[in-house]
């Protein structure tokens, strides 16, 4: 229950609405036991009048008394309904407003769980799977819900409506009340366990279906190589055997179900045999009149449903404590990357400084930078080059502050990145990763990701810049194309090109292109570079490759094997080292290595 403590604040902030819901709740609740007290009334004035009725002999006596009787009846009929419409219209209110707090509630947190996942730094992302993420916000906000709306609801009415319904009955009689009331507190307890085994099976059931789903998906992604290693069958039995799991389950569930309802209905009618028995025999004794007994057999059934929902609402809340746990889980985690007290704005030239950088990736122990020292001036040109695994992109991540090194310092413009604003930091830098990721939105939406308030025209010239804006134009609806799932399938070097303009409309200080060219050809790679060295002229750019672009004059090169600086100066410098580079280089011209770029 203390985790729910937690949603407090949101229904302080909602305290109209649940203030209301409350005031409409005990208003319906006082409306609808004005039923059993007049169907009494009724009762009462008929067994009294009866007899004498009887003994009339004048017909005329009869019809006229048969005529007042109708009139009163009609009366407490009337009344009945109104009384019955009166406590229908609360009870509407009572749902439009505690219902619609529970939904103002289920924004807020979702809300908040999914700005606090923003501001979560890579590190929460690699250690969690996204599979749960999604869950925290979706299904255990669902059940937190369920608490803050319904649990709350049925709760309030339960014990307002059991406190003045006990409080007639004992009026009336505290022994029949105790006969009465006595299967009700086991009806209670019944529904409770009972509701934990569907909830047990329904849980399976989920994780069942979200099996076969997950099976279903990456079938249908994979298509492609299942049909071309005709294993069409093998995952047709795969899928089988899931579908059996979530059957059996299915059926199991089905037989707990079946056997609720029944036992639920004996329950109740248990109680209202009991009632009628007792009661008949009150009645007889002359300790109740029969207007108390039918008044009783009315206040079983209506206190039928609010100890039913005893037993939901407990799970209900057991559930929504075990969700907000979980959710609590994840917006107790503080980023480790975030602006740090005393962090400024300042203007950037685009000087970059590593000193002494050592970095190790904390959650697989891999030190991928090892004492590391470099110096870029403003406005130059780096190429960064090594094998794969070398830690070229590591370098680049700790410049735009995706985690921080454990040993030495990052600098821009003689300013430790730490201190500087997170935001301003990354605004300035545009980095074109390795792995292209573009949203299920038009290709202009995703160009100018870099840049909301660019027009098309400087969306276009992105395009052009980055070689990509003939084959945009080859599609049937231009920039406006949507990409993704139910769009139009980009090739590779589509993607990456997109990707690029993407970071060229941000129009930053400083440009990191991290193995962004592998998937174009020669020819369209030479065009690039080419509009790139007008694109470049004022800003620092660091060119992460694999391959060494002759056509580029770079201001240094930068040669990274195993976390370390083992080679570092211009093209012709690095080859009279001989070294890694010339090696490289040799490959390259020789025609060995099939990336050549000249
Ligand atoms: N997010 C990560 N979590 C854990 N280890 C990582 C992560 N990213 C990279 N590594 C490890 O750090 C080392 C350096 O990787 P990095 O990606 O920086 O190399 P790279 O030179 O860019 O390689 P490539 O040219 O193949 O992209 C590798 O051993 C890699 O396995």
């Amino acid at each position: 229950m203390k985790h729910l403590t937690a949603l407090n604040k949101y229904f302080i902030a909602q305290k109209w609405r649940l203030i209301l819901g409350l005031l409409f709740t005990a208003i319906s609740i006082v409306f609808s036991v004005f039923q059993p007290i007049m169907v009494r009334q009724i009762f009462d004035l008929l067994s009294h009048n009866l007899d004498e009725y009887r003994m009339l002999s004048d017909t005329g006596l009869k019809g006229a008394f048969r005529s007042d009787f109708s009139h009163i009846l009609a009366f407490y009929g009337v009344s009945i309904l109104i009384f019955a419409l009166l406590s229908g219209f609360f009870l509407f209110l009572q749902r439009q407003t505690l219902i619609v707090m529970s939904r103002h509630i289920e924004y807020d947190l979702k809300n908040e769980i999914y700005q606090h996942y923003q501001r979560l730094d890579l590190n929460f992302f690699k250690m969690h799977r996204t599979g749960d993420l999604m869950s925290r916000i979706t299904e255990d906000v669902s059940r937190v819900r369920m608490y803050a709306g319904p649990a709350i609801m049925y709760a309030s009415r339960t014990l307002l409506l059991i406190v003045i319904v006990v409080y007639l009955m004992l009026k009336v009689n505290p022994l029949l009340t105790l006969y009465t009331l006595s299967p009700l507190p086991f009806l209670a307890l019944m529904i409770y366990y009972v509701n934990r085994i569907i909830h047990r099976k329904s849980e399976k059931i989920q994780a069942e279906l979200s099996n076969i789903t997950s099976i279903a998906q990456e079938s249908y992604s994979g298509i492609r190589v299942i049909k071309s290693y005709v294993q069409e069958e093998a995952s047709g039995s795969h899928f089988e055997s899931a579908s059996e799991a979530y059957k059996i389950s299915s059926i199991s569930l089905a037989k707990t179900d079946a056997l609720f309802q029944p036992a639920m209905a004996l329950m109740i009618g248990l109680s209202v045999i009991i009632t009628i028995f007792i009661g008949g025999i009150q009645v007889i004794a002359g300790n109740i009149t029969v207007g108390n007994l039918a008044e009783f057999v009315i206040y079983v059934n209506m206190l039928m449903f609010p100890f039913l929902s005893i037993g939901l609402v407990a799970t209900m809340i057991q559930r929504a404590a075990a969700s907000q746990q979980r959710i609590n889980e994840f917006l107790r985690i503080e980023p480790s990357i975030k602006d740090e007290s005393g962090a400024r704005l300042v203007d950037l030239n685009g000087a970059i400084r590593f000193d002494h950088v050592t970095f190790t990736y904390s959650h697989t122990g891999i030190t991928a930078l090892k004492d590391v020292n470099l110096r870029i001036e403003p406005g130059q040109k780096v190429a960064i080059i090594g094998r794969t695994g070398s830690g070229k992109s590591t370098l680049a991540q700790l410049l735009i502050r995706m985690f921080d090194p454990q040993e030495g310092k990052v600098m821009l413009d003689n300013h430790d990145v730490r201190y500087l604003h997170l935001e301003q930091l990354r605004s300035r830098i545009s980095y074109v990763p390795q792995d292209v990721f573009l949203f299920s939105d038009s290709i202009a939406n995703n160009i100018r990701f870099g840049d909301p308030a660019a027009n098309l025209q400087a969306v276009q010239q992105a395009a052009r810049q980055a070689s990509v804006e003939k084959d945009i134009l080859g599609f049937n609806e231009g920039f406006d194309t949507e990409i993704g799932e139910r769009g139009v399938t980009l090739s590779g070097g589509q993607k990456q090109r997109i990707s690029i303009a993407r970071a060229l409309i941000k129009d930053p200080g400083i440009m990191i292109f991290d193995d962004c060219l592998s998937a174009v050809d020669a020819r369209t790679e030479k065009e690039i570079i080419g509009n790139l060295y007008a694109y470049l002229k004022d800003k620092t750019a660091l060119i992460i490759t694999h391959r060494i672009f002759s056509l580029f004059e770079f201001d240094k090169i930068i040669v990274l094997d195993e976390g370390k600086i083992v080679e570092e100066g211009t093209h012709e410098e690095l080859l009279s080292l001989n070294g890694y580079y010339a090696e490289l280089y040799a490959r390259q011209q020789s025609g060995e290595d099939e990336s050549v770029t000249e």
